[in-house]
């Protein structure tokens, strides 16, 4: 069977995305690992299908690189999105929803602009902040991050990920954040479910911006990433409660293509 896939990037971040509007997409865990796959498939780090529904714009079905479905997909969630625009689903502004509920958006300049979920509570310890996103974030700031070699972001990253507190919990992703001298942040990332360091988190540099909070950044929090610049506005209305979350950068269709399946 041949399968109608796009393939789009947000800051790096990469997904196969498929229209599967007439939900006929065979769901397994091995066939979204293997188009997923760098090598023997499409390559990504996440794949989504965009669905119909009965009440909204669309549904967002996210899956990691591993095959598995997934918590939220921040920037997946803003290439869907875009996806959507160039579909002509929507106009001006698009309400859709996604595993942890609905989402507003809207695409203006070429910037996608995704409102996340509420943040009631950050957990802050000694070293780290951890706060889901509509993901789980593990957050810690450290001088150096830009010069960590890929390697040392992996081990230390998934160190974390499957350590006593977090593997039995699912798991976390993880994130290195630099305060930049402009007073905008420098973040890299290891994922679950691609287990590995990605070029941008969308939920991961949310969860920095939010955690920077605590460190006298302001919103709007500009991020740099391998893959890019993001940007994350918000508005504090608690010692640990932020609303009115916005994740805002650029999404871009790659290319698309037929593969047999
Ligand atoms: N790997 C994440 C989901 C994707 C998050 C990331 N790609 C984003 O942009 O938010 C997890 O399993 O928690």
């Amino acid at each position: 069977m041949l399968l109608h896939f796009y393939k789009y990037q947000g800051t790096g971040n990469d997904f196969v995305i498929i229209d599967d509007r007439k939900q006929t997409f065979p769901i397994s865990q091995e066939l979204v690992a293997k188009l997923c796959d760098r090598r023997f498939g499409i390559g990504a780090d996440g794949l989504m299908l965009l669905q119909n529904h009965p009440e909204y714009d669309f549904r967002m079905v996210y899956f990691n690189s591993d095959g598995n479905a997934s918590s939220m997909c921040g920037n997946g969630g803003r290439c869907l999105v875009r996806f959507a625009h160039a579909l002509g689903i929507f106009k001006e502004t698009t309400t859709f929803e996604a595993v942890d509920g609905l989402h507003e958006a809207s695409v203006k300049d070429n910037l996608v602009y995704l409102k996340m979920n509420d943040v009631r509570y950050v957990q802050r310890e000694a070293g780290y902040d951890f706060l889901n996103t509509g993901s789980p974030h593990y957050v810690t700031f450290m001088e150096q991050v830009q010069a960590m070699t890929h390697e040392e972001v992996v081990k230390q990253g998934r160190a974390i990920r499957y350590n006593d507190y977090f593997g039995p919990k699912g798991g976390t992703n993880v994130n290195f954040v630099e305060f930049l001298p402009d007073n905008s942040l420098f973040v890299r990332t290891y994922e679950r479910g691609v287990e590995d360091e990605t070029y941008s988190c969308g939920t991961g540099v949310t969860a920095c911006a939010l955690a920077a909070n605590f460190h006298q950044l302001k919103s709007p929090v500009q991020i740099r990433t391998k893959g890019g610049d993001l940007q994350v506005a918000f508005n504090q209305v608690g010692e640990q409660e932020f609303t009115d979350i916005y994740l805002i950068g650029p999404a871009e269709k790659v290319f698309e293509g037929m593969i047999e399946i």
